[in-house]
């Protein structure tokens, strides 16, 4: 198996604002995270999350000590903690012996202190892609698995503003304690192509997305940046993006999608965000 990892550095607005769009992806995207037989990864130094995405084929793929040397532990989540949403065909999750059934869009929770975490297939045919978050932890939660409707779902927007979508939080205090890890799925309703508008910022968490159901010949166009000098990012299908503390995160596909969200910093309040009004988006 292979392991790959990234590093993407903490980046200041003044810096980003100066940047060329091909600058602009190298610092914000993660272009590449599935590929079978691999496990991609990538180290933020916003708030620390790593971002990875594990797609095992015939052979099943394990966290291994390329992880823990680069978080400096005996083993990954010797500090951290771990949640991850399954966006491929059905897939096991095997943790300290416990194996975790996680199909098409069911997520997992796994706490400080699990040691071995090994992903499979239940069919190299139709693989499992799991995209992995982890950051820091204090404190030793349950594992567990989170299914679709163990989320919360939130109907939000209107066809009429093309932002009709449903919002579900997986990994949420309502459902299930963690220490700074939230993560969701938000599923745009055919014809609504709008995300998080009216955008947002909250400089007290990072946020992630990874972006995917956008057909082949299709893109989303997601902006970024301080609300009075926004940037663009083009995004294909399974492609993520970093959302630093400073930066609106909001975007419009040629056609409806899905992404996953995630978040981490000092606190876990979800409506905890700083709505900036559209007039004043630049
Ligand atoms: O559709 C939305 O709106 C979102 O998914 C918003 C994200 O969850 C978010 O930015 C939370 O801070
Ligand atoms: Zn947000």
């Amino acid at each position: 198996m292979t392991t790959k990892i990234e590093t993407r550095h903490a980046v200041h607005y003044t810096q980003s604002e100066a940047m060329t769009g091909a600058e602009l992806r190298e610092n914000f995207m993660i272009e590449r995270l599935f590929a079978t037989g691999e496990l991609n990864a990538a180290y933020t130094h916003y708030d620390r999350m790593l971002i990875a995405g594990a797609m095992p084929g015939a052979a099943a793929l394990s966290v291994g000590e390329e992880l823990a040397k680069l978080v400096g532990a005996e083993f990954l989540l010797e500090r951290r903690e771990l949640g991850l949403i399954n966006i491929g065909g059905p897939g096991r999750v095997i943790a300290d012996g416990t194996t975790y059934e996680v199909g098409f869009q069911d997520g997992l929770y796994l706490g400080m202190g699990t040691r071995e975490i090994r992903f499979e297939s239940v069919d190299a045919a139709a693989p499992a892609k799991f995209y992995i978050n982890s950051v820091p932890a204090h404190a030793t939660f349950p594992s567990r698995i989170i299914t679709k409707t163990d989320a919360i779902e939130n109907n939000l927007g209107d066809q009429l503003t093309c932002n009709k979508r449903k919002l579900y939080q997986y990994i949420h205090p309502k459902v299930l304690p963690t220490c700074q890890l939230l993560m969701g799925l938000t599923r745009l309703e055919p014809g609504s192509v709008w995300n998080t508008m009216p955008a947002h910022l909250h400089d007290r968490r990072m946020e992630a997305y990874i972006y995917f159901e956008i057909p082949e010949d299709a893109f989303v166009v997601h902006l970024m940046g301080r609300p009075q000098a926004t940037g663009h990012l083009i995004v294909r299908s399974e492609q993520a993006v970093l959302s630093p503390p400073w930066s609106i995160h909001c975007g419009s596909g040629t056609s409806s999608y899905a992404f996953i969200w995630s978040m981490a910093g000092d606190n876990q309040s979800f409506t905890d965000m700083d709505f900036v009004p559209m007039k004043d988006l630049k």
